[in-house]
């Protein structure tokens, strides 16, 4: 490692190494569970798992509801790894830490990342409990400089200059449609434009309002680092938001969000996310390695 925030290529092949010393597993999809989302996890087939603090180099999760668990196995017979907990800038992680997993599941032979994340809804037709499949986002930290592509770019993971435009994967979403349409989720699931905020506090009215104005379908304080990162080495990425909550837009509205009922949402859907994950997965188009 350089200085305490510069991570080089030989700091992610650590990492991937001990993990391809310590499990059989050859993930080619890689899960990022949100907030109170860690149940996901629990639909993996045979499975090796790392508490992060014993994995070399990776950061620690500090999150109420996120566990700080790597598990790799099976979902439908295709080898995936799943972040039981993510890492937010809010937690004072660098962005290269909040993204350093997504590098390491490059090297590990990743080539699909499915970010899940809960989020309040500024779109009035959302309602609590929906899924939204996230068509494109706007980051306000990376749009104020704060990206974890800053710094001298690392030619062996992408580009110095990445375009965004299409960055959640077309086919996947359509995908996620069929599938809820199958499964009699059609009325629940919804496509929009993810925010992210540098947070930890929720919004205030006016943020709302702005935000409101923007086009802004949800909100949240994550996920558009990891995208912006797995998108720069090539990866396929979908996203799906959980709408916790709806964000205050009004003065004279009396209720204030707050983490436990977000997670609180997040346990009441989570068997739904899981067969949702599942099933896109187990109709992905991809090559499963083994070891
Ligand atoms: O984005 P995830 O990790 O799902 O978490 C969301 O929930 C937390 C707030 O309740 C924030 O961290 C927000 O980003
Ligand atoms: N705002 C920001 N982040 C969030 C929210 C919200 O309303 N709900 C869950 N994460």
């Amino acid at each position: 490692m350089h200085s305490k925030d510069q991570i080089c290529y030989e700091d992610y092949q650590q990492t991937a190494d001990w993990l391809l010393s310590q499990t059989q597993h050859r993930p080619k999809v890689a899960i990022i569970c949100g907030s109170g989302l860690g149940l996901l996890a629990d639909a993996l087939k045979c499975q090796d798992s790392f508490k992060y603090a014993d994995i070399p180099g990776f950061p620690q999760s500090t999150v109420q509801g996120h566990a700080g668990r790597l598990v790799f196995g099976e979902l439908k017979g295709k080898t995936c790894v799943c972040m039981q907990g993510r890492f937010h800038m809010y937690e004072g992680h660098s962005l290269c830490k909040v993204t350093f997993p997504i590098r390491v599941f490059k090297l590990l032979g990743v080539e699909t990342v499915i970010v899940t994340n809960a989020a309040g809804s500024l779109n009035d037709t959302y309602h609590c409990g929906d899924i939204m499949v996230i068509k494109d986002h706007i980051n306000f930290p990376g749009l104020a400089g704060l990206n974890p592509l800053n710094g001298p770019n690392e030619e062996k993971f992408g580009p110095r200059f990445p375009a965004m435009s299409g960055i959640y994967d077309k086919h996947l979403r359509r995908l996620a449609f069929d599938i809820c349409k199958s499964m009699g989720y059609a009325q629940f699931v919804q496509e929009g434009v993810y925010c992210m905020v540098g947070g930890p506090n929720f919004e205030s009215i006016a943020e709302a309002r702005l935000l409101h104005k923007l086009g802004v379908d949800a909100v949240g304080m994550s996920t558009a680092p990891e995208v912006l990162v797995a998108g720069h080495c090539g990866m396929r990425v979908f996203g799906l938001s959980l709408i916790t909550n709806k964000v205050v837009k009004c003065y004279d509205d009396t209720e204030a969000v707050n983490h436990e009922s977000v997670l609180e949402v997040g346990k009441m859907r989570s068997e739904t996310l899981q067969t949702l994950v599942t099933e896109l997965v187990g109709r992905m188009d991809i090559n499963n390695n083994t070891a």
